[in-house]
């Protein structure tokens, strides 16, 4: 599947002189079918579909600025996006990609792969975004933040005119929303307003649990986010509405973003650890900027 880059509004020219550049190229990318296995299942299916991902909606010649995401299955987006910079074909489009981080894990991965960092106040416009995602119900709506980056990813998903999800099949819902990630929908709130905000989830919004992340054996104490905020892990078990949930925490003092990425994700690209990818699309991928208030 290598290579299904975008050709869309070309003009004869640019054809040409791509076509010359394919000439000269020395470093091509790797065809997908010809990867060599990472020796694990889990992180052959998270390559298979982060690649896929890029080569299918990474529109190299027209896509000027990308969201690269958090987690362990975007570190093969920023492989891939990485290894098309490397291909001399490719090289003069990729080398002027603003690459807009969600947190500091995919600064540096913007960085090791030889992208160009830029931050979202200069290019609030973002063109195309990647990230993972903990849970994705059959409308494509998530559950995000177990990494902890889930207010950035948020500002850089829905600054995007086409957010793609890639992840591996077990992060599909087997039923409703909060049915998988059992963990509890992540809420980053500012840590003086932490207890106030957790007796709120579970005296006014039947939360069953909402735990205070823990570093664990890294970190002593609560775990900070990039935003030096906590973040509070509710269950909720499975969720009836995400979207009324999401803007009943939203509207509790304190909170700064939740977990739940409504109306926003335009596709996801769930691999197999065989190879295959299962592709889903939004049936109507209008994707509000702005969040809906409902009256
Ligand atoms: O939301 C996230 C981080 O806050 C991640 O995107 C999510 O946790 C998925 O990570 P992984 O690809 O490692 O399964």
């Amino acid at each position: 599947m290598t290579g299904r880059i975008i050709f869309r509004g070309l003009t004869s020219t640019s054809a040409v002189n791509i076509s010359s550049r394919r000439l000269m190229a020395s470093i091509k990318i790797p065809k997908i079918s010809e990867l060599p296995s990472l020796g694990h299942p889990l992180e052959n299916a998270k390559r298979a579909a982060a690649y896929r991902a890029v080569d299918e909606n990474l529109d190299v010649y027209q896509h000027r600025v990308v969201g690269i995401g958090s987690g362990s299955t975007v570190i093969y987006v920023a492989e891939r996006i990485g290894q098309y910079l490397r291909d001399d074909e490719y090289r003069d489009y990729v080398s002027k990609f603003k690459c807009v981080a969600t947190g500091y894990q995919s600064k540096q991965l913007i960085m090791d792969n030889g992208l160009t960092y830029a931050i979202l106040e200069q290019y609030p416009h973002i063109d195309i975004a990647f990230d993972g995602a903990d849970e994705i119900d059959c409308n494509l709506d998530l559950i995000k933040g177990g990494g902890g980056c889930l207010f950035q990813e948020k500002l850089v998903s829905t600054s995007a005119k086409i957010f793609v999800v890639v992840a591996d099949t077990s992060k599909k819902s087997p039923r409703r929303l909060g049915s998988h990630w059992v963990q509890g929908v992540p809420v980053e709130v500012v840590p003086a307003a932490y207890t106030r905000v957790q007796d709120d989830l579970l005296n006014l919004l039947g939360a069953k649990t909402a735990t205070l992340r823990q570093g664990g054996k890294v970190k002593m104490g609560p775990v900070v986010t990039d935003n030096n905020n906590f973040i509070l892990d509710t269950y909720f078990g499975d969720i009836d509405d995400p979207k009324k949930l999401h803007d009943r925490i939203k509207a509790l003092v304190g909170v700064v973003e939740t977990g739940l990425f409504i109306n926003n994700a335009a596709k996801a690209y769930l691999g197999s650890p065989d190879g295959e990818v299962l592709i889903t699309t939004r049936e109507s991928p209008a994707k509000p900027q702005v969040e809906e208030i409902e009256n």
